[in-house]
């Protein structure tokens, strides 16, 4: 009776949270949201139709917990130079699906191919070269708080180097000019033997685009990047992937919480709703219907086991 009643209130509460989380993205869908800014130029839907394929996503599962599926059959293919933004409720399996394209997450099952090569399984050298064209960069941002912005982006070339250059931290003249090129790009430059955790948040995150650029990526994943940021910082973030992406041709994939962003800042959008893409096409698709099926959540799949 005491386990029975404690199990009602996990799921009240549970379903309060999610019911809450799904009214906050509709009136900020109804509102206009300081983060979005003025007009952003981003490409028509067949515009989108027409940029080549640089990734396939093919029946994709994850399961963390034998028969407990995170992620369900997921199918879609990701276009060079577009932003793609995913959305979709708390736990819905964004990060799980972002992190299993660089292979952060190994996926249960299914296929992921980038640039015609298949790279589901692919370990070792292959991996490691494969991560090289996949920048990422967080939520909180994963620098080297002691080390300085300087240090911090030259870290993004580590990877294309062996481990006896990497432990000395030997960088090429071309490497610190291209760094120092890249951290001006992004207004960071006065700051650029500061220590990480001196900076604001904002900064930091730019640190992070840096870091993640001068790895010369196909592919940035950016995972909630701006989920820890005020408005006015947010809207600098989203300019700077929306650029990166336009400017220099390079993917940009973003997991985001806030639809109107997702909306102003993206080429496509899909939603992810318990693992499953419900919604797969272009911004201005997304109406209050499509934001009900993303958001619309069979609770009792929600409670823990
Ligand atoms: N390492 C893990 N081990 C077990 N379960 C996990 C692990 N990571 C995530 N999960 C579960 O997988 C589901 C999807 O989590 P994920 O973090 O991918 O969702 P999300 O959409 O990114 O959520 P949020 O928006 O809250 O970050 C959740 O139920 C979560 O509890």
């Amino acid at each position: 009776m005491v386990v029975d009643n404690k199990v009602k209130e996990v799921k009240e509460t549970r379903t309060d949270f999610y019911q809450k989380e799904a009214e906050e993205v509709l009136i900020s869908f109804d509102e206009d949201i300081e983060i979005t800014g003025g007009e952003v130029e981003t490409a028509t839907k067949e515009e989108v139709r027409e940029m080549p394929v640089i990734m396939s996503i093919e029946n994709l599962n994850k399961e963390y917990s034998k028969g407990k599926s995170v992620l369900k059959d997921v199918n879609f293919e990701i276009k060079q130079g577009e932003l793609l933004s995913i959305i979709g409720p708390s736990g819905a399996g964004k990060s799980t699906l972002l992190r299993s394209i660089n292979r952060m997450i190994e996926p249960t099952s299914g296929k992921i191919t980038f640039n015609n090569e298949d790279i589901t399984s692919v370990k070792g050298r292959e991996l490691r070269r494969m991560r090289t064209n996949i920048g990422m960069i967080f939520q909180h941002y994963n620098l080297v708080d002691r080390l300085s912005v300087y240090e911090n982006v030259l870290h993004g070339t580590l990877g294309y180097k062996n481990s006896l250059q990497g432990i000395f931290s030997l960088y090429t003249e071309s490497e610190k000019e291209e760094a120092l090129d890249i951290i001006t790009e992004l207004g960071i430059e006065d700051h650029i033997y500061k220590r990480c955790d001196e900076l604001s948040g904002g900064q930091k995150q730019r640190v992070g685009i840096a870091r993640a650029l001068v790895q010369k990526p196909k592919i940035i994943l950016c995972d909630e990047p701006i989920a820890s940021l005020d408005p006015g910082s947010s809207r600098v973030i989203m300019e700077h992937l929306r650029k990166i992406c336009s400017e220099k041709g390079i993917t940009v994939i973003v997991n985001l919480h806030q639809v109107d962003v997702a909306k102003n800042y993206s080429d496509r959008i899909i939603g992810l709703n318990s693992g499953e893409v419900v919604f797969n096409g272009h911004p201005t698709e997304i109406d209050r219907e499509v934001i009900q099926s993303v958001y619309g959540t069979d609770f009792d799949d929600l409670i823990m086991e």
